[in-house]
């Protein structure tokens, strides 16, 4: 099954500035995508990186500059996905994505959608050839309802592990405590650990507070 992997490698997790600075935030960025993209290929996806700028890395790529939106509906529309040969778009901050969780995409409907905390859309599946994406903000409601307008059916994917996107601080414990791939290593070298001093767990940095 064909896997868009949208990817912005100039100033990606900019949610992150607190924590890493803009070179960790680019090694991060890119130990998650190799998680992602490794995930895929396990569970026999084929990925494609959609691409804000051409990227050093064994996987196919096209490269498109326009903000995210535009960039898979013109995908999309290239594509023409259909029942036979859908298209799934994966964003490429999924860190605890497992080759078994990215599985449940194949399941059957037109629209496949896995729901990020937060109200956003960590992944679909397409095979509808009208349907169209509108990412940022509560973008889970607005597939919805961008399903249901061109007729479309839609399934819910429930999965803990799609549905974190790695964004801010909090979701760094996240990865901590369930990742076991390449983003957990960075951010293990980089010197975080689960802090459980609040009572609450989050992450601290040795050497920092
Ligand atoms: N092709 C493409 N991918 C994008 C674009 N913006 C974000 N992405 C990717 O889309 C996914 C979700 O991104 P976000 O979490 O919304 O943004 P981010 O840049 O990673 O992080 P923030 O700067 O904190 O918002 C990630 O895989 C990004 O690399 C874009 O304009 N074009
Ligand atoms: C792309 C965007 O990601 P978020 O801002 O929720 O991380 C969304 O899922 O609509």
């Amino acid at each position: 099954m064909d896997a868009l992997v949208p990817f912005a490698p100039d100033r990606p997790k900019t949610r992150l500035a607190d924590v890493l600075s803009p070179a960790e935030r680019r090694g991060f960025a890119d130990a998650m995508l190799s998680d992602v993209l490794g995930a895929l290929r396990t569970a026999d996806f084929s990925p494609t990186l959609l691409t804000t700028e051409p990227v050093e890395r064994d996987a196919a790529q096209t490269v498109d500059d326009r903000p995210l939106t535009e960039a898979v509906n013109a995908a999309l529309a290239d594509r023409r996905p259909d029942p036979d040969r859908p298209v799934c778009v994966v964003m490429a901050d999924l860190a605890l994505a497992t080759p078994r969780s990215l599985s449940r995409l194949r399941a059957s409907g037109d629209v496949v959608v896995a729901p990020g905390r937060g109200g956003g859309t960590n992944a679909l599946a397409v095979r509808h050839p009208d349907f169209r994406v509108d990412y940022h903000g509560a973008s889970y409601l607005d597939h919805l309802r961008a399903a249901r307008a061109v007729g479309a059916s839609v399934r819910e994917v429930d999965s803990h592990r799609l549905a974190t996107d790695v964004d801010e601080r909090a979701d760094l414990a996240e990865l901590l405590l369930h990742g076991d791939g390449a983003a957990r290593d960075w951010l293990v070298d980089a010197g975080f650990e689960l802090d459980a001093t609040d009572g609450r767990v989050g992450v601290r940095r040795s050497g920092s507070n």
